[in-house]
């Protein structure tokens, strides 16, 4: 609602006053005019219009007048409303600071001040207390957990100690009778090999050059005698069975096991040989002569020889060493190592040497490794795409035993030069003489294999020096044990197959008896007592099984009652 002010309602009021005033001031000189003449007729007219428009201005004025009171009278009536909440509000207002007097005269009183903090005083020191309270008894609880958690982690540690001292016990346990088995299968299969009279083939792999034996999934070994291949991905396995294999990463000690026989026969009076066979770079060197050349075959036999000869001072040994290159035999001992020498056969005793080589008396182990360094510093090697140092000869090494003056045995360690592909080593002039000289001799190796598993009439021997110089041991009064190397890059994948071919079909030689002298008395005999020794073998081995049963049965009673 719209209030008008009260000066705008004054304002009304004085105008309505000074109308009226004119207008008696008017009627005044209206009957002065009237009591004149005619002339004045006209101003009355005049005058009387000049009325009527005052008239109509009076009740118009009238009206306005009327709506102003009505609006004094509804501002009036608000003025009261305001006036009475105004009263209202001071009530309220006095009531209140009553109040406020009131509570500030009871928090002024010291009385009343000290009864409420003693009251909170109290409480929160309760409060205190029983928390103290609930902290001891957590630590208590605390305390005890802890100290039953340290009493059973220790009967945790005794149990766990307990059981692994159980568990170790049994897998050594295991790990003797695995080995004992595994030697007795060995020395088995020694003693079959030896009644069919083959000649043994067992294959070393050697360790990635590039550490990825991992990648080639083309080769797996299945227990310790088997092999298989996979010429590609699509086709089937080829499997190739051998005496023994040494897969890569194997010590080169677990080979002295297998050469012990063949080492040990050259006191029996045998011609034996160990020879060294695969692709240039397979490993072949690395067995024989070992890293340091001094830790390989040729060492580890040495050393068994001296076994023998430190006990038996009638008994000498010597040392030769024959290097075959191009062809030609050189003696790596002899005061010109690059001389030709011949080679002979004995028609006597079948003997086959190369004239003029020098066998040198080793006077204890450690001479005897000089001397093969010495003869080592004349092999020709060089750096070649596929090895970094490559034997260009095949290099024999010649043990003999001598009692007196009578020969007894000799053993020929062969470490052959590698075969290679000339498309893959790239080799030219000098190198590519050396590697076709390598080449040949070797298909006449393989030929001489090949007569002798066909039991040929004319074993091939003379075709190359490598051959002849090895047929007392490559014959039925010989043994020979072959070591085909190969190794475990893919991408010599189809050499690794060929050399795995070889070595199998080595495998069938049978170097004695032959089938004539198996007939023979001779034969039979010695295949009986072959049989006997087999036969008190597998009997011992059982009693011993038995007899170590026994004893783990004591043991186990023993600790029990100890307990
Ligand atoms: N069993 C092994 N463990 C570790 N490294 C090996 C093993 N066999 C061979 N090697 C390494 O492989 C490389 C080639 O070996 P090695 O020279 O003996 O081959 P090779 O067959 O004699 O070759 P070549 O016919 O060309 O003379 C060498 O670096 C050698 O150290």
């Amino acid at each position: 609602m719209e209030i008008y002010s009260v000066d705008s309602l004054s304002g009304s009021l004085h105008q309505l006053e000074t109308f009226l005033s004119e207008w008696t001031k008017y009627i005044e000189n209206f009957s002065l005019v009237n009591n004149s003449s005619s002339a004045n007729q006209l101003c009355l007219k005049e005058e009387n219009d000049h009325l009527k428009v005052c008239q109509s201005l009076f009740s118009s004025r009238v009206l306005v007048i009327s709506i102003e009171q009505d609006k004094l009278a509804c501002l009036q009536r608000s003025i009261d409303f305001q006036k009475e909440q105004y009263a209202s509000l001071l009530d309220y207002n006095s009531k209140l600071e009553q109040l406020v007097e009131q509570k500030e005269a009871t928090c002024s009183n010291p009385s009343c001040k000290r009864v409420s903090t003693e009251t909170v005083d109290n409480a929160f020191s309760m409060l205190l207390g029983r928390q103290k309270e609930l902290i001891k008894l957590w630590r208590e609880d605390i305390q005890v957990l802890r100290s039953n958690f340290a009493a059973s982690l220790q009967k945790i540690h005794i149990y766990l100690f307990h059981q692994l001292g159980i568990l170790v016990e049994k897998f050594q346990d295991q790990q003797a009778q695995w080995m004992k088995c595994s030697q007795e299968n060995r020395q088995l299969r020694r003693y079959i090999q030896e009644w069919k009279g083959n000649l043994r083939v067992v294959a070393r792999i050697r360790p990635s050059l590039f550490g990825n034996e991992c990648n080639n999934t083309a080769l797996r070994f299945i227990g310790d005698d088997m092999i298989t291949c996979h010429q590609s991905l699509d086709s089937s396995a080829m499997s190739f069975t051998f005496d023994q294999i040494f897969p890569p990463h194997l010590p080169q000690d677990f080979l002295y096991e297998e050469l012990q026989p063949i080492v040990s026969s050259i006191f029996d009076g045998f011609h034996s040989c160990i020879v060294a066979y695969g692709p240039t770079g397979s490993g072949k060197t690395f067995t024989v002569f070992g890293p340091d050349g001094k830790s390989g075959v040729v060492e580890f036999a040495i050393r068994m020889l001296f076994a023998v000869t430190d006990n038996d001072p009638s008994l000498v040994a010597t040392i030769s060493m024959l290097e075959i290159y191009n062809e030609t035999v050189r003696d790596l001992l002899s005061e010109d190592p690059m001389a030709s020498l011949e080679v002979r056969e004995d028609t006597t005793t079948g003997d086959v040497f190369a004239k003029g080589a020098v066998g040198m008396e080793m006077a204890s182990y450690s001479d005897a490794l000089r001397i093969i360094q010495s003869g080592l510093d004349f092999r020709s090697t060089s750096a070649t795409l596929l090895n970094i140092s490559s034997s260009r000869s095949h290099l024999l090494c010649i043990l003999k035993i001598r009692g007196g003056n009578e020969h007894i045995g000799s053993l020929y360690i062969a470490d052959l030069a590698g075969s290679e592909r000339v498309t893959h080593s790239h080799v030219q002039g000098e190198r590519l003489d050396e590697t076709k000289h390598i080449n040949r001799s070797l298909s006449c190796l393989a030929d001489v294999f090949s007569a002798l598993r066909n039991q040929q009439a004319h074993i091939p021997y003379r075709n190359s020096r490598l051959t002849f110089l090895l047929r007392p041991a490559l014959s039925k009064a010989g043994k020979a044990m072959l070591i085909v190397h190969v190794s475990p890059e893919e991408h010599e994948l189809s050499e690794t197959i060929q050399t795995l071919r070889f070595g199998q079909r080595a495998r069938d030689i049978e170097l004695r008896p032959t089938k004539s002298q198996g007939n023979s008395l001779f034969g039979q005999l010695e295949r009986l007592s072959l049989k006997r020794q087999y036969f008190s073998i597998d009997s011992s081995s059982i009693f011993l099984r038995r007899q170590i049963s026994l004893l783990r049965q004591q043991l186990a009673d023993e600790r029990r009652r100890r307990k």
